[in-house]
């Protein structure tokens, strides 16, 4: 199980949000507090907008209403140059890993870096070599296309392009869809790994059960156009259908055992 929290600052704070598309409300009076250190899962029906809430938190997709406070500062209150060094302080993996693929891994790393940053070349090239070691790929996987590496690896390769700016907060988008279980569970050790040794915050959707037992802290359910936020224990007490299905279902309940 993941280690109790210590710190209870909050990274993060929504507040009343709401997203719409047209007359399509997907969050309505949405409020969410993300723990500094936590390791939070957001699950959630399909379309009921976890990567839209992402999106949202990094900047991505326009909110119609409410507050976002990341590290404490209000996102419609700063400058347009603070707001990008706060975004710098946030890394993302996208569900496809969105890597150029024209680039090599370690040009991938290299071009997030040059945009921010006015560092010498070779620094750069040592600093995506550190990156790439981080994420627990080899050396060599630096000089390869992502067409030449396994998904698994290409997920990795993801993370160290995530980590490329020294984020505080890490998103991640379904990191183990496609991944056979051994693969998900290795890539589950990775995240842990990274959380403990660099001290991120980690928001993650997924799907997969064995994940939000084995690494996250609290998962949050997107429900009724808001989100409902617990430990495991604690939102398998909740009479929600949806909740009860799904952590209590014949999936829910061999993920339960198998971490027990
Ligand atoms: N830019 C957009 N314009 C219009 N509608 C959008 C836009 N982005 C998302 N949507 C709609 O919002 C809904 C939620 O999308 P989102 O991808 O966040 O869902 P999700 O919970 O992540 O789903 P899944 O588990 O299937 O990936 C969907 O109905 C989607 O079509």
């Amino acid at each position: 199980m993941p280690k109790e929290l210590k710190s209870r600052d909050f990274v993060i704070s929504l507040k009343d949000i709401r997203n719409q598309f047209g007359d399509h409300i997907l969050h309505n009076q949405l409020n969410l507090d993300i723990r500094k250190g936590e390791v939070l899962g957001i699950v959630g029906g399909s379309g009921t907008g976890k990567s839209v809430l992402m999106r949202t938190i990094v900047g991505l997709n326009h909110k119609a209403a409410g507050t976002i406070k990341i590290l404490g500062q209000d996102v419609d209150q700063i400058s347009q140059a603070e707001l990008a060094s706060l975004r710098q302080r946030m890394g993302v993996l996208f569900q496809d890993g969105a890597l150029f693929s024209s680039l090599t891994v370690s040009q991938n790393i290299e071009a997030v870096i040059n945009e921010h940053t006015n560092l010498p070349a070779q620094f750069v090239r040592e600093i995506a070599a550190l990156k790439i070691a981080l994420a627990g790929l080899p050396i060599e996987a630096g000089g390869k296309y992502p067409s030449e590496l396994s998904g698994g690896m290409r997920k990795r390769a993801g993370i160290a392009r995530a980590l490329a700016l020294d984020p505080d907060i890490l998103f991640l988008d379904e990191p183990t869809a496609g991944l056979d279980p051994i693969g998900a569970a290795q890539f589950d050790d990775l995240i842990a790994k990274l959380q403990d040794t660099l001290g991120l915050t980690v928001i993650m959707i997924t799907h997969d059960l064995d994940s939000l037992h084995a690494i996250c802290n609290r998962i949050g359910v997107l429900l009724d156009k808001k989100i409902k936020v617990g430990t495991i224990t604690e939102l398998s007490k909740e009479e929600d259908p949806w909740i009860k299905e799904y952590f209590g279902g014949p999936r829910g309940r061999a993920a339960t055992r198998s971490h027990d």
